[in-house]
């Protein structure tokens, strides 16, 4: 069994977060696990608080799931403080399997979900020990200052992340107007991800689904533009099938491919 674990925060209106990855990881067909950072008071209108665990508590979930149990591959989502971001780095840079790392810095609604001062540290320790990063396009610009208006600027933006040190970067260009297009590179091969734009507001959740999706295809022991392109079509149809749910942005859905 591929066994995937996320180190994330919990959005307790269940569309984001550890709970978006281990629907994920479900739908995909893995043993989810979860080492929890923070806890979200948060629903379809946003994000009403957060408070973040005691680093000792991230490191100790950690360590029960990898020392026992063992990863096939990790996924990291909110990690809120620039303490949690290195102590997972250093978790990870110690893990013998390979790292997604979303590098989420605010939701949806623009509530932050990443300290500033935390800034540096993912990208002089986080970033380094990524096999796939996939910042959105806001992420892009708070961590390396390149902003990307259209599908010509993706290029730059790969180049700028990759600077710090992932294996493989995937661009999300999902903000972008037309075609959902994504950037995937190592720096020598380019895969780009197409897929229709749904005109559909209930998105809450797609980048913590892409990630995760890449996280269990690399469990399952696919290449890095295979595990991609397959959590693209997953993420594809989960929006296109996105819901309404309390007042604001409803979730994607993760169990599409049941309903169908
Ligand atoms: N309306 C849409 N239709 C189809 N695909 C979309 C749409 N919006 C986003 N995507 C795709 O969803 C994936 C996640 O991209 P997005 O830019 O939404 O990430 P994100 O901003 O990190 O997500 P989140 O806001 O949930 O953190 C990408 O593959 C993107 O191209
Ligand atoms: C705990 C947590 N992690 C990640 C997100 C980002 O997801 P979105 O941008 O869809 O709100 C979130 N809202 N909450």
């Amino acid at each position: 069994m591929p066994r995937v674990l996320t180190v994330a925060g919990s959005d307790s209106g269940g569309g984001a977060g550890i709970q978006a990855d281990l629907k994920t990881m479900l739908a995909l067909g893995t043993h989810g696990m979860s080492v929890i950072t923070a806890v979200t008071a948060q629903n379809s209108l946003g994000v009403q608080g957060a408070w973040e665990l005691p680093v000792e508590a991230v490191r100790a979930q950690y360590r029960s799931v990898v020392d026992d149990i063992g990863v096939s591959a990790v996924k990291t989502g909110m990690l809120a403080s620039a303490e949690l971001v290195e102590a997972v780095a250093e978790l990870i840079g110690g893990t013998d399997a390979p790292a997604v790392v979303d590098p989420v810095g605010v939701s949806k609604h623009g509530d932050a979900l990443l300290a500033a001062t935390a800034l540096d540290s993912v990208r002089t320790k986080l970033l380094p020990v990524a096999t796939v990063a996939t910042p959105n396009l806001d992420e892009v610009a708070q961590l390396t200052g390149v902003r990307v208006e259209s599908e010509d600027g993706l290029r730059r933006a790969a180049a700028a992340v990759l600077a710090y040190g992932p294996a493989w970067v995937l661009i999300k260009g999902g903000h972008l107007p037309g075609e959902a297009v994504d950037l995937l590179t190592d720096g020598s091969e380019e895969h780009w991800l197409r897929a229709p734009r749904h005109d559909n507001r209930h998105t809450h959740g797609t980048g913590c689904t892409l990630a995760s999706a890449i996280a269990c295809g690399l469990a399952k022991g696919q290449s890095v533009p295979e595990a991609a392109a397959a959590a693209k079509e997953y993420v594809t149809g989960a929006i296109a099938e996105g819901f309404a749910l309390g007042g604001g942005i409803g979730p994607v859905d993760h169990g599409w491919r049941f309903r169908r």
